[in-house]
């Protein structure tokens, strides 16, 4: 057996609006993660803790490769809250107030506001109206009233708009998608009610995370959709949970604007 100890792996800990991430450089040939330590990483009472553990890499053409998994060690083509936090790395880095960060779902522009970062998730790239179902599918036979929208945004989403976000039951109503035939690679799924002063409350069940404080990309999947449906204009602020995200859908793509908070450094024995 080898039991030449492997370096530990140094990290740091972000969140963006209470999404919190384990981030690991992993340039210039340092450790990495295997999917099991990302999952013991991710454990919550045992490791570090997080909803998504982002590995940064070289790249040739923009300033990371990134790389996102999940807390059950599945990987997301997008990651909007964590793209906000380490393109704020990449700009101290370079000095520059504007970082492009390579992701499975594409490159994405971000760039100062103030205090925040902007980040442009790029166009959505499905919706149920625009793709035939795989499947002939009552939606209407979906666990709650009225027919979803379906918006890709590097990764999948499924957004109910729903009479009262505060009373949706998130860890049955998004765990029964964790494993429908009709999202073979499961989906996230935004609960979403519209308010007098159209701002939008969203609550959030994650692919591979369960529910989450705030979820960037889903925030962008549903001001798509609520535009859609007539229900705001291209720009709209929406209310999660760990606090506000203000989303606008440019030709371009969608631009997603919030916080961002660096919590510590630390060390993963290995
Ligand atoms: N919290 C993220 C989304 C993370 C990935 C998602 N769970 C998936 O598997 O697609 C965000 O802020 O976008």
């Amino acid at each position: 057996m080898n039991t030449a100890s492997k370096p530990p792996l140094t990290f740091r800990k972000m969140h963006g609006l209470g999404n919190d991430f384990v981030i690991i450089d992993g340039r210039n040939n340092a450790p990495i993660p295997s999917v099991e330590e990302v999952r013991a990483i991710g454990d919550r009472h045992r490791g570090v803790g997080f909803d998504q553990l982002v590995v940064l890499h070289e790249s040739d053409e923009a300033d990371f490769d990134v790389v996102f998994y999940n807390s059950d060690g599945s990987t997301s083509g997008a990651c909007g809250n964590a793209s906000r936090c380490i393109a704020d790395l990449a700009m101290a880095e370079s000095g520059r107030d504007s970082a492009l960060l390579r992701t499975e779902g594409g490159l994405l522009r971000a760039e100062r506001a103030g205090q925040l970062i902007r980040v442009n998730m790029g166009p959505p790239v499905l919706s149920w109206r625009d793709v035939p179902l795989a499947r002939d599918v009552d939606l209407n036979a979906l666990p709650l009233d009225g027919t979803p929208s379906a918006v890709g945004m590097g990764n999948p989403h499924c957004v109910f708009f729903v009479e009262d976000a505060e009373a949706v039951d998130i860890a049955v109503e998004g765990a029964r998608f964790e494993h429908d035939p009709l999202f073979p690679e499961r989906t996230n799924v935004e609960f979403v009610q519209s308010l007098t002063d159209g701002s939008l409350r969203q609550r959030t069940w994650e692919r591979g995370a369960g529910e989450t404080l705030a979820c960037g990309s889903g925030a962008c999947a549903v001001a798509v959709a609520a535009h859609r449906r007539g229900l705001t204009g291209r720009d709209v602020t929406i209310h999660l949970d760990g606090g506000d995200l203000h989303l606008d859908w440019r030709n371009d793509g969608v631009w997603m604007t919030g916080g961002i908070s660096y919590a510590f450094t630390g060390v993963w024995p290995r």
